[in-house]
């Protein structure tokens, strides 16, 4: 069976990211590439880590008014990604017009609220309600709109799913011990996001940064 993890390979340096997509490989089911890989490598760069033949999740987390947005994803049709991120809080124009300049093969996927953040920096940007309450208002915009699903935090994506039976769950914030970590804070372990629901789950620093990344891949990959 496909695993379900995504690598993030969160590098300016393409040697590096080739280099551990390749070391890697058996154990993962896709590389997912994001700003900083792309700000430092662009079109060309995703060119180059396809060849490593793996799937590539381009998490470029758009976020504009409805006309750019989907300017943006026409721009992109060429790299053939099998999942694209956008802002489920650029609306619903935005969400729909995304979705429609896709190409058919790729999922597009919306960013609810960061794994970063939490209850406190919510309500700092001026939002009352809990995070698990604007996933679920995020999430359901996100169906409404015909996108293919959510990016979410693995405490919320239990309650997703269950909302959106065969909506596409993207999970962040995966590691090994369940608790913050470093600028994650809505942390949950890899088993638990999996049973929770989720489709894919993005693991990077656990895996990049081990030793041995090939074995910290296998060593995630054995728990699911
Ligand atoms: O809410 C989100 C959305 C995206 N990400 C991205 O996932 C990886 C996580 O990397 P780790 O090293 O495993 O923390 C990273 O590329 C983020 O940009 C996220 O963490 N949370």
């Amino acid at each position: 069976m496909k695993s379900p993890i995504y690598v993030a390979l969160d590098t300016p340096d393409i040697d590096r990211a080739k280099a551990v997509a390749t070391r890697v490989k058996q154990h993962v089911g896709g590389i997912k590439l994001g700003l900083e890989f792309f700000m430092a490598n662009g079109r060309h760069g995703v060119h180059e880590m396809a060849e490593v033949g793996l799937p590539v999740f381009l998490d470029l987390k758009l976020h504009d008014i409805p006309n750019t947005v989907a300017k943006a994803i026409q721009a992109l049709r060429p790299l053939d990604p099998a999942i694209l991120t956008v802002h489920a809080a650029g609306g619903r124009a935005m969400l729909e017009d995304a979705k429609a300049a896709a190409a058919a093969g790729t999922k597009v996927v919306a960013v609810t609220m960061l794994t970063s953040l939490d209850g406190a920096d919510m309500r700092s940007i001026g939002l009352a309600a809990d995070p698990h309450e604007q996933v679920l208002r995020l999430a359901e915009l996100a169906r409404e709109s015909g996108v293919d699903g959510i990016v979410c935090s693995g405490e919320e994506v239990s309650a997703a799913h269950k909302a959106w039976k065969d909506g596409f769950f993207v999970v962040p914030g995966v590691r090994p011990a369940a608790g913050k970590s470093a600028d994650q804070k809505r942390v949950v372990t890899p088993r638990a996001a999996l049973d929770g629901g989720a489709s894919v789950l993005v693991i990077g620093r656990p895996i990049t940064q081990a030793d041995d990344p090939d074995e910290a891949a296998r060593a995630i990959e054995a728990t699911l």
